[in-house]
């Protein structure tokens, strides 16, 4: 535990914070207490040569998919023959890494044979504008209509809920997601198979001639889609032709845009890797790795133009994720380290490659994005680059070349982060070869991090005579160094109050307490109503407010990678409830965060896997009294319809009726019944503002998180009689490295030290301003002597191992 006025004696009430210890908690406290019809329609539209177009289909993973490792084990892969067969290849791959004929020429029937591509018979491809390309060319257009009108079709697309007035540029063949998706919901993989006859028939009536280009089939998907389709369009051929040797097939995966996709790798990390959604497994990485290293080798990020997250892990072979930023990069690697294997057990013809342009491309010469142009890949959505590289068919080749710089860059990123995922998701042999582990610039996403806007000043103008201006002109979003995560009811808003007079520090979110870690994560607090208020409002309106930042974004998708609409992992919402501008930041470059309800109510290792080396606060105060005060603000906040029922007598009367029900304190708070055995709601508040005073209990708890040199316990009691000196601790604190285990902080460096201006209230507080809750007392009447026996009855065994805990 940090050094603080909880170490040094404090015998009288006005001695220095300085110099308390833990013997004088004892004087303090004395006691301590989830048809056939359509199929022949299908075939038929499949003979009369229908392109049809499934848009981006988001597959309802959670109800078609069965854990993907089962998927690709049951499908048994046919031996190949046949070589003028080909299957798919997504024409915007072409468009890779810069070089490019256009979408239209590219799925030429010129262009697949000038590609070596002849033998392409079904373009399956994942980009909805290069089958819009396809469909403009007027060869196309022609042949689609005349198909249509012979077959007499267009009744029938109708029937299987094919809306033909809604399309893209070509309205007559677009399957709504909406129509699909409903398909897919209630017929499952039955759907998938005729996707795949769909597919195949039309390349079986034609085989053994020479392609046309009206031959050509594209069937639009999303990579979910496609990667589960994969198999059935294999098993499809088989059956249909008996074998499919020499099949080219271009997997051109978007993956890096969609949504869906996303979705789906969360879906199927769930089922897959059961290690990455283990929270528990992954604190105790995070625990071991601190206990095993006295000077814990902080993992490092490094950011590449901001777009592109590199991670290295500590030396050596033992490496497992840990931290937010960890756990995020290797999750999506490991999935694709899953995907790969199942893949690959397809012949080695199968491909995948990229099929979307990335980050390169978007930027001129002088390395501007142009304008209204954005990256459509994220710093961490590489996975398929890597696959793209090891691509050495005739058919790949040549795009391979051209695009090779760039991918290599790529794929030597994700090789590596595949390398450091195998061992985790127990491949025994390297995917790809390990490259070099992370040179060069580090940048760290931890406790004080910030990232500014686009917008932000260019640093010459960052001098002292001009800052004024720059004021409210950029924000950056920051992590806070400190927290004060407790305790309620101790004098934290004073505290508060102080520091946000104290020009080396600012608040995070205006003064608001942030709640992130009670109301988000593991939090035990995530089901009170205030909660839900945060959730439902409050995170909207920040998630809004992010939206059009890009380094925000990058940071988004970095934290949010179990993020939901409603269950919100978005750590980077954290982030941006500290929103300074420029001069703020200049200012103020200590950002703290008053959530005191974090102590007994937020998960602690949520707070250091996203923040490893943040410094942490706690202020206790006699749990009687702390309890007593907790209950009047119960009365008057949460509980208003029973305010009237709120009195010393009737106090009294409940915690007696209460603590009779628990012989042993200790040993009842440790049941769930400690919780569990209050119906009434009433009850329950009462009853955990009764467990905030199990010190010992909650404080464990955020030491088995945190090295005692991030923590600092100070005593509300001392606070209130020497202020100024208790401040200068927290101060100190805040600004001394945290052992070995962090170097200086260049935030807090040479810090100005500031002098508050302190007055005395009627009520004997000590006050910098008029916020004080000195001035608005929460209760006016005195505790009965009986209550006060019955609490320092109560709390004597908590504060007996407070003492020998903080005592260690
Ligand atoms: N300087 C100082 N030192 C110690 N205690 C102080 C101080 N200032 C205020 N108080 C008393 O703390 C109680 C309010 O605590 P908090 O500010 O932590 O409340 S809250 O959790 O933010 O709601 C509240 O206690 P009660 O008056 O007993 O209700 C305040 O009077």
């Amino acid at each position: 535990m940090a050094n603080g006025p909880a170490r040094r004696p404090s015998r009288t009430g006005g001695s220095s914070p300085a110099s308390a210890s833990p013997g004088a908690l004892a004087p303090l406290w004395r006691q301590a207490p989830r048809s056939r019809l359509v199929r022949t329609i299908l075939v038929a539209l499949c003979w009369a040569g229908v392109v049809i177009a499934v848009q981006r289909q988001p597959v309802p993973w959670e109800k078609v998919l069965e854990p993907l490792e089962g998927l690709a084990s049951s499908v048994a892969m046919p031996a190949m023959s046949a070589k003028d067969w080909g299957i798919i290849a997504s024409p915007s791959s072409v468009e890779e890494g810069g070089m490019s004929a256009s979408r239209t020429d590219d799925v030429s029937a010129d262009n697949l044979q000038s590609n070596n591509m002849a033998s392409v018979k079904v373009l399956l491809t994942l980009e909805a504008s290069a089958l819009e390309a396809y469909l403009d060319d007027p060869a196309h257009k022609d042949w689609i209509r005349a198909s249509l009108d012979d077959a007499g079709l267009l009744p029938k697309v109708s029937e299987l809920g094919i809306d033909v007035a809604r399309v893209m540029r070509r309205p007559d063949y677009v399957i709504t997601n909406e129509t699909m998706d409903s398909n897919l919901r209630t017929r499952g993989r039955d759907v998938l198979d005729e996707v795949a006859s769909l597919v195949f028939q039309s390349a079986g009536a034609s085989s053994h001639g020479n392609i046309a280009s009206n031959d050509l089939r594209p069937v639009v998907l999303d990579a979910p889609s496609l990667i589960l389709l994969v198999p059935f369009l294999l098993e499809a051929l088989e059956k249909r032709v008996g074998s499919a040797s020499n099949v080219q097939v271009l997997i051109a995966a978007d993956e890096g845009m969609n949504t869906a996709f996303r979705a789906a790798l969360t879906h199927a990390l769930e089922h897959v890797f059961p290690f990455f959604v283990d929270e528990d497994r992954i604190d105790n990485v995070c625990l071991e790795r601190k206990q095993q290293s006295t000077a814990w080798a902080r993992p490092t990020c490094e950011f590449k133009n901001w777009m592109v997250t590199r991670i290295s892990l500590p030396a050596g072979h033992d490496c497992l994720p840990c931290t937010i930023v960890e756990t995020r990069v290797l999750q999506r690697a490991s999935l694709w380290a899953a995907l790969i294997p199942s893949l690959a057990r397809l012949p080695e013809n199968v491909r995948i490659v990229k099929a979307r342009v990335l980050e390169p491309r978007l930027r001129d010469e002088d390395g501007q994005a142009p304008p209204g142009r954005k990256p459509l890949i994220g710093n961490v959505d590489f996975g398929m680059s890597a696959l793209f590289a090891q691509t050495d068919s005739p058919v790949t080749r040549p795009l391979w070349q051209r695009s090779l710089i760039v991918h290599k860059r790529l794929a030597e990123e994700v090789a590596e982060i595949l390398f450091l995922a195998q061992k985790s998701v127990g491949f025994s042999e390297p995917i790809l070869d390990k490259v070099a582990l992370c040179p060069g610039m580090e940048r760290f996403i931890d406790a004080g991090s910030c990232w500014p806007k686009e917008r932000g000043v260019s640093a010459k103008d960052r001098g002292p005579s001009n800052r004024m201006k720059q004021v409210n002109v950029a924000v950056v979003s920051c992590l806070p160094q400190l927290i004060i995560a407790g305790v309620q009811k101790a004098g934290t808003a004073e505290m508060g109050i102080w520091l946000d007079e104290n020009t080396n520090f600012r608040r995070q979110d205006g003064g608001m307490e942030t709640h992130y870690f009670d109301c988000t994560g593991r939090g035990a607090g995530k089901d009170r109503p205030s909660c839900r208020h945060f959730r439902d409002k409050r995170m909207k309106e920040i998630g809004q407010a992010v939206k059009d930042d890009r380094r925000v974004g990058t940071v988004r998708n970095i934290f949010a990678w179990n993020e939901t609409a409603h269950e919100s992992r978005s750590w980077y919402l954290y982030a941006t409830l500290g929103h300074l501008n420029f001069a703020q930041m200049l200012e103020r470059r200590l950002v703290f965060d008053k959530s005191p309800a974090y102590f007994d109510l937020a998960h602690p290792m949520d707070v250091m896997r996203v923040m490893p080396h943040v410094k942490i606060v706690f202020i206790l105060r006699n749990p009687v009294d702390r309890f007593h005060s907790s209950y009047f603000q119960m009365c008057v906040r949460n509980l208003a319809s029973v305010n009237s029922r709120c009195s010393e007598a009737k106090l009294s009367h409940k915690l007696e009726r209460m603590l009779s029900r628990r012989q042993d304190p200790i040993q009842s708070a440790q049941s769930e019944a400690g919780i569990l055995g209050e119906h009434d709601v009433e009850d329950v508040e009462l009853y955990r503002a009764l467990r905030v005073g199990h010190y010992a209990e909650h404080l464990a708890r955020w030491q088995r998180a945190f090295s005692d040199h991030q923590i600092l316990v100070l005593f509300a009691e001392t606070f209130r009689s020497a202020p100024d000196a208790t401040l200068r601790a927290v101060e100190e604190f805040a600004s001394r490295p945290i052992g070995a285990l962090q170097p200086m902080d260049e935030a807090v460096k040479d810090l100005e030290p500031f002098k508050y201006s302190p007055v005395r209230a009627s009520n004997g507080y000590w006050v910098v301003n008029n916020r004080s809750k000195a001035f608005h007392p929460s209760h006016k009447s005195l505790m009965r002597r009986e209550t006060r026996a019955m609490l320092e009855a109560y709390y004597s065994p908590w504060n007996r191992r407070l003492t020998s805990l903080l005592r260690r």
